[in-house]
Parts: structure tokens; C-alpha cells; sequence
């Protein structure tokens, strides 16, 4: 009896957390060039790839093994959440300005947002800055967590994510989600578990 009981409850929370995985649903946005096909790979398969400019969108399932550090009261539950993996199907966007008015189409049933700035490109920062905050306007959107990632801070004379984050101002008008400004380089590899393992964290506590 005993046994039994443990394996329909075994199999009940594979089944809870395989219906979870398939729902949780990461939109990677930002303007054309800032990096978020070779940061989509670069978390997949590790590798930088050549890219193009994506018209339309890439969508790949990414696993993580999440570090659950709220737990503070449970170690050994702690100890257990260490190891678990998540995997998150994440959708890139093509960022070409005739593309952009079609991310409100993939907005429904996100769970969490990576915004990708190429902090090299003083030029377009307002113009990044301002696509931001008309998407986070958005009511479908609304308490979603942010990641933003400053990349390309490999490059020279890149604004550091301090800057880029006065910029955008967030400090002062998001208090309804978690949101996070990190520096990254994409082709490096710097920066990007450690946003995710951020931004895995947000999701859970949600
Ligand atoms: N130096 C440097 N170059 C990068 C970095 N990330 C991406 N790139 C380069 O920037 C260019 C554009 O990268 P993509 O990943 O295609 O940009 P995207 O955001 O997907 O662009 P769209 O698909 O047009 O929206 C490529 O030549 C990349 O190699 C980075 O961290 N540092
Ligand atoms: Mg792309």
C-alpha cells in the first residue's frame, strides 16, 4: 500500500512538473543586432555561431539547473532544489524595426522576459530604452520578471550596465515585477548563466 501511494505520488509530481516545464515561456526581444540569436546558442549548445539577422523568430528549449536559495529555514530541501534541472523554451525575436510590431503576438502566457542591449550602440540607446518601456506598458505583460542584458561589454568604450540602467530608469517606475540589470558578452560567455540563474529564481518566487 505504501509503496504504491509513493509511486502515484512520485508519479503525479513528474507529471506537475513536466506540465510546468512545458509552460514556462522565456521572449527574448531587443532591437536588430544586440546579440540575442548568438546569446540563444550561446546558452543551448554552449558555442558562438554565425548568425544572420533572424525575420521572424528561433525558439529552443534550454535547460538550467537552478540554484533555489530561498529556503534558508530548509537545508537539505535547499540541497535538493540545487540540482534540478528546469528547462525553458526560449523565443527569440527578430528585432528589425518592421518586425517589432508583431512581439506583441508572442506576449500571451510569458513567464519572463530577457531584453538584449547592444551597449555599444550609443546611438540607438534611446531608441532601445523606448521600446522597452512601451512593451513593459503592455496589460499581458504586467508583473512579468525582466532580465536585461547589457551586452557586448567586450567591446570598447561599451556603456556599463550602471549607465545603461540610469537610462533606462527603471529604479524609479517598475515596482510591480522583479527586473534585473546585467552587463554580458555574448561571444565571451560572461554573464549569462548568472542572469538566467537570476532570472530562474524570479520565475519560482512568482
Ligand atoms: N563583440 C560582440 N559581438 C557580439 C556579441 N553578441 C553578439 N555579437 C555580434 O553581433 C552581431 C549580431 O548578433 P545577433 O545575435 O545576430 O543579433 P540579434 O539580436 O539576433 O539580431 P536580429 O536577429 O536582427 O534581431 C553578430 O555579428 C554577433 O556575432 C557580444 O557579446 N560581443
Ligand atoms: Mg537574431
Amino acid at each position: 500500500m505504501g509503496l504504491s501511494i509513493s509511486t502515484l505520488f512520485s508519479s503525479l509530481t513528474s507529471l506537475v512538473r513536466w506540465s510546468k516545464e512545458q509552460d514556462v515561456r522565456i521572449l527574448m526581444l531587443g532591437l536588430d543586432s544586440a546579440g540575442k540569436t548568438t546569446i540563444l546558442y550561446r546558452l543551448q549548445i554552449g558555442e558562438v555561431v554565425s548568425t544572420i539577422p533572424t525575420i521572424g523568430f528561433n525558439v529552443e528549449t534550454v535547460q538550467v539547473s537552478a540554484t533555489n536559495t530561498s529556503n534558508y529555514l530548509f537545508p537539505a530541501f535547499t540541497t535538493l532544489c540545487q540540482f534540478k534541472n528546469i528547462k525553458f523554451q526560449v523565443w527569440d525575436l527578430g528585432g528589425q524595426s518592421s518586425i517589432r510590431p508583431y512581439w506583441r503576438c508572442y506576449f500571451p502566457n510569458t513567464s519572463a522576459i530577457i531584453y538584449v542591449i547592444d551597449s555599444a550602440d550609443h546611438a540607438r540607446m534611446g531608441t532601445s530604452r523606448t521600446e522597452l518601456l512601451t512593451m513593459l506598458a503592455e496589460e499581458e505583460l504586467k508583473g512579468v520578471p525582466l532580465l536585461v542584458f547589457c551586452n557586448k561589454q567586450d567591446i570598447e568604450g561599451a556603456l556599463k550596465p550602471e549607465e545603461i540602467s540610469e537610462q533606462l530608469g527603471l529604479a524609479g517606475g517598475e515596482k510591480t515585477r522583479p527586473w534585473s540589470v546585467r552587463g554580458s558578452s555574448a561571444t565571451k560567455g560572461e554573464g549569462l548563466e548568472e542572469g538566467l540563474d537570476w532570472l530562474v529564481n524570479a520565475i519560482q518566487q512568482k
